[in-house]
């Protein structure tokens, strides 16, 4: 960064020691820092409204001039109220001041100003209180608004933003490639900072924006991608174009376009020389598993082994039968292995994958340690991988000599997201589900009409069909499961005592939840009372009813992952969200949830809502925090961000050329100061 840059805002005229230390109760130190506090929005003075036209109540800019001056009027000791007409001709309005007498003051009569405020009163007599006045003359036409802190006023931070501005004078650097400004048709940087403060008018503004913008974006993704630049080393197992149609025409059904496209992206990754890392993103009960199914048979044909990690032992369980059922009739070895097997059993598992006998493993975390071992790691396949820590995604993919690797996400992320946490990782994604799937109704209701809503479940379990009732168990803690367990005996003895109930909850031990998954996928439960445990994954087409209580406690995209176990085959299918707590915001959110079945755009608005911290906690991706750029917006820039990041590191892999030393500076500037703020 260039020497001005780096200066402490002391050393600015007009700052000094006593606004500096104020200054850095904003977080603002050096000069970059204050360049870097952009506006929280902008007060456009190019086209203010007549006073007769504009409406009441609401914030205006007007531009007139002040025809006569009122008599101080004090009100009480020490305040004073000081009144103006104003008028632009097309009507009058008073501008009332309070005990700001220098500003009344300062008020000449006959001469032009712009008023920015709140219009009230009536259309005979209408009033601007404590407005923020400028000279119509010599004031820019775009006013920036900044976030302050005591002591700082914006008049303050705009004089001094423009001292830095000058300081530097058309110094400032550029860190971007002259041939990805020009591609990406993007202002220089010094333009754009002119311009983010001080704009022209909205349209360099724009230009500003855009530029910063895709300098974040570029950052970023220059900062991930250099991370993630080992993966591009060579491949373990180079494959070869085996064909899998006995995969295909094994099937029981017919695949969705999406998943023959998703498995031909892998066959053509695993045939490249270096290892795959595709992310295969589909909707609930999209079809993820048969994906993963043929990208490990073609691995099989290959001579390789696949690996398959699962987040809880129900859907390793469930992932290795789905398998079984897929390959083994290929002559594909399949085997389970998780933390719950008796010890002997997990040394005789071990032995037979470290041999080559399996050809697929599927498996929770045990999966990841050390005495687990391979013959010829060539695949491994992900499933939930935000749950996931870095690390054990890492220590798998140890286990082979480069393995590829395929990730499935459930959750539907939005792709900026995606983008953002894995960064060089090509997606596939199942955009249409199944032939045959009918939107699960929903409807939110209140605790008032619960019993209605069970006696519906019952109508539905009178027809043959299942349900889940999911109980709110948010903290796994001891209280709330006697809750739970109270809850769940409550309604087997009363409501549904006529029906088999089951319970199904975190704490169980991993046997007992195992079996009693497998009795209500073999349909020896009617009903399955659960906490969120049966979230992600579980797949029994059978159940077409579910209900969810205290709905309004979590997140719509956790909502749509929950409805997503019932509607997975051909019957229609209802979700009921119960809710006691029905403010108006709650309201709203659950109607999102009636309205759309597309997890893609609950997702977007899940974001728009809870913000991507909250987004099932992008921060604990370690995902930098953005000033400018916004992850539920930007999408489109950040997709040319990291076009124009892998053409700079494919000429400059860790940025060490001189003319990079800029972009160099703020990837690592980006980075540092989100570690140490976390
Ligand atoms: N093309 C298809 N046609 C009909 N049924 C299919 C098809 N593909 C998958 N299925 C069935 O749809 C159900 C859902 O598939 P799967 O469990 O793989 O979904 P998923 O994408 O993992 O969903 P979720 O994320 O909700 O777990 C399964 O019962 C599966 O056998």
């Amino acid at each position: 960064m260039i020497k001005e840059l780096a200066k402490p805002v002391m050393y600015l005229s007009g700052v000094g020691p006593k606004k500096s230390e104020l200054y850095e109760n904003m977080g603002v130190k050096t000069v970059y820092d204050l360049l870097y506090h952009f506006p929280r929005y902008y007060i456009d003075l190019n086209s203010p409204q007549t006073i007769r036209d504009a409406p009441l109540n609401e914030t205006v800019v007007l531009k007139g001039r002040v025809v006569r001056k009122l008599p101080e009027a004090p009100i009480r000791r020490g305040l004073s109220v000081y009144k103006a007409v104003f008028t632009d001709d097309t009507a009058d309005l008073t501008i009332v001041i309070y005990n700001a007498g220098y500003l009344f003051k300062s008020l000449e009569v006959e001469r032009e100003y712009f008023l920015v405020g709140k219009l009230t009163g009536n259309l005979i007599r209408r009033e601007i209180n404590s407005p923020q006045i400028y000279p119509a003359e010599g004031t820019d036409p775009v006013q920036p608004v900044y976030r302050l802190t005591e002591g700082i006023t914006q008049n303050l931070l705009r004089q001094n933003v423009h001292a830095a501005l000058t300081s530097l004078g058309a110094q400032i650097y550029e860190p971007v490639p002259a041939e990805i400004l020009r591609e990406n048709e993007l202002c220089s940087l010094g333009f754009a900072m002119q311009n983010i403060h001080f704009p022209t008018d909205m349209h360099t503004l724009e230009m500003a924006k855009d530029r910063l913008v895709f300098d974040e974006l570029l950052t970023l993704a220059l900062g991930m991608l250099m991370m993630k630049s080992r993966c591009r080393e060579h491949a373990g197992c180079v494959m070869t174009g085996e064909s899998i149609d006995e995969y295909y025409s094994g099937l029981p059904f017919e695949l969705t376009d999406g998943q023959k496209n998703a498995i031909n992206d892998c066959i053509a990754d695993m045939q490249k020389n270096f290892p795959m890392n595709r992310l295969i993103q589909g909707d609930v009960g999209s079809g993820k598993t048969a994906v993963a199914a043929g990208a490990a048979f073609f691995a099989y044909k290959n001579g390789c082994q696949t690996a398959l990690m699962a987040p809880t032992e129900i859907l390793a369980a469930q992932h290795y039968e789905t398998l079984c059922g897929f390959l083994e009739p290929l002559g594909v070895k399949v085997v389970l292995l998780t933390g719950s097997m008796t010890a002997k059993k997990k040394e005789k598992v071990k032995a037979g994958i470290a041999a080559g006998e399996y050809s697929v493993v599927v498996g929770t975390h045990a999966l990841v340690q050390a005495s687990t071992t391979f013959k010829k790691l060539g695949l491994v396949i992900t499933d939930e991988q935000h749950r996931f820590g870095v690390g054990q995604r890492a220590m798998l993919a140890g286990k082979g000599d480069n393995p590829h690797k395929l990730v499935m996400s459930a959750t539907p992320i939005p792709r900026t997201l995606a983008l953002m946490i894995y960064g060089d990782l090509d997606i596939s994604v199942l955009k249409e589900l199944p032939k045959g799937r009918q939107p699960v109704e929903t409807y939110a209701v209140t605790g008032k009409l619960r019993e209605r809503a069970f006696g519906y479940v019952k109508q539905h379990l009178d027809e043959g069909r299942q349900g889940y009732i999911v109980c709110p168990m948010i903290e796994e803690s001891a209280a709330d499961l006697q809750d739970v367990k109270s809850y769940a005996k409550n309604l087997s003895e009363g409501f549904f005592k006529d029906y088999r109930v089951g319970l199904l909850h975190g704490r169980l031990a991993p046997d007992k939840k195992e079996k009693v998954m497998k009795q209500f996928k073999e349909h020896e439960l009617d009903l399955l009372v659960s906490t969120t445990v049966v979230e992600v994954g579980v797949d029994v087409p059978n159940a077409a009813i579910m209900v969810i209580e205290n709905a309004d406690r979590f997140g719509l995209s956790q909502l749509h992952q929950l409805r997503g176990r019932v509607g997975r085959g051909q019957f229609k299918s209802s979700c009921i969200l119960i809710t006691d707590n029905p403010t108006e915001e709650v309201v709203q959110r659950l109607k999102i949830l009636s309205k759309s079945h597309d997890g893609f755009e609950i997702s977007q608005e899940d974001l728009k809502l809870r913000g991507p911290g909250d987004f099932f906690g992008s921060r604990q991706h370690g995902l930098p925090k953005m000033k400018i750029a916004d992850m539920s917006q930007n999408m489109d820039v950040l997709v040319k961000a990291q076009a124009a990041a892998k053409v700079i590191l494919d000429k400059d892999p860790q940025l060490d050329t001189p003319q990079n030393s800029g972009l160099k500076e703020l990837v690592e500037h980006l980075f540092e100061q989100n570690v140490s703020n976390d």
